[in-house]
């Protein structure tokens, strides 16, 4: 089973995926940590990261090493442990630079699938990021939306980083980098069959009970039809 989860920045996606997949036993991919740890290593190299091509070239040359336990996030790029470095507030003010490269979306997008491929045989995997229901894995057998509105998202995000951002940084960690992602992605609004799931009102686990719910739901309904 494919369960895709997208939505706007701060919406609780990670975590969600993360305890559904942990619930589920399926593999959990982070998408976004992918495009960070591509503009983790173009920094690094000293890119000028409006140079579409090289950063391009640098996303087909990095060699990304993803984990997809969801009890074990870790990510390493190139042999360096980049776990913690791409939550950096630096790797997410230009992360949208990068994940708004559609040369360098290409080359991640074949990357998602081809852990989704070998997270197969084990079940399958909850997928969460931007465009995972609408380009990366569209024959999804649940595809979630998952909102908040921008003030519930924004007052998470703060007590996440423990106050430690300015409210300039943390409106442009929410609110500047939706409207750049947005202009590649669809993820603001469901796409056909996907349903939508506002997180505003709800708890970490009663978001995860629900998509829990539904996953079972559709593991059933082709079972259903067949009797
Ligand atoms: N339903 C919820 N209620 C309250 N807090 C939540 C809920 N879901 C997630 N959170 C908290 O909100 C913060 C942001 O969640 P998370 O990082 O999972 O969001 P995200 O959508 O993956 O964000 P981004 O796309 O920016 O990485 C975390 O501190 C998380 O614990
Ligand atoms: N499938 C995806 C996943 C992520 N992005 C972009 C959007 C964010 O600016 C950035 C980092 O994502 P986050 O870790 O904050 O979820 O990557 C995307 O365009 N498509």
């Amino acid at each position: 089973m494919i369960i895709a989860v997208d939505g706007p920045s701060g919406s609780g996606k990670s975590s969600t995926a993360r305890g559904v997949a942990t619930k589920l036993g399926l593999r959990y991919l982070d998408t976004g940590a992918m495009y960070r740890a591509v503009t983790w290593s173009a920094l690094e190299h000293g890119l000028d990261l409006d140079d579409t091509a090289a950063v391009a070239a640098r996303a087909c040359a990095l060699v990304l090493s993803v984990s997809t336990d969801p009890q074990r996030a870790q990510f390493a790029a190139d042999g360096t442990d980049v776990t913690e470095a791409i939550r950096d507030p630096r790797i997410s003010a230009s992360v949208s630079k990068i994940a708004t490269n559609l040369d360098v979306r290409k080359e991640l997008i074949r990357r998602q699938r081809e852990i989704i491929e070998q997270s197969q045989p084990t079940g399958g995997a909850v997928v969460e990021g931007r465009d995972i229901a609408t380009v990366v894995a569209p024959q999804a057998e649940l595809k979630v939306l998952l909102t908040a509105d921008q003030d519930a998202r924004m007052a998470r995000r703060k007590a996440e980083l423990a106050d430690a951002v300015t409210a300039e940084q943390l409106r442009d960690q929410i609110v500047r980098r939706d409207a750049d992602d947005a202009t590649v992605s669809q993820f603001l609004v469901a796409s056909d069959g996907a349903v939508e799931i506002d997180s505003t009102h709800l708890s970490l686990e009663e978001v995860v009970d629900v998509i829990c719910r539904l996953a079972k739901e559709a593991e059933a309904a082709p079972r259903d039809q067949e009797s």
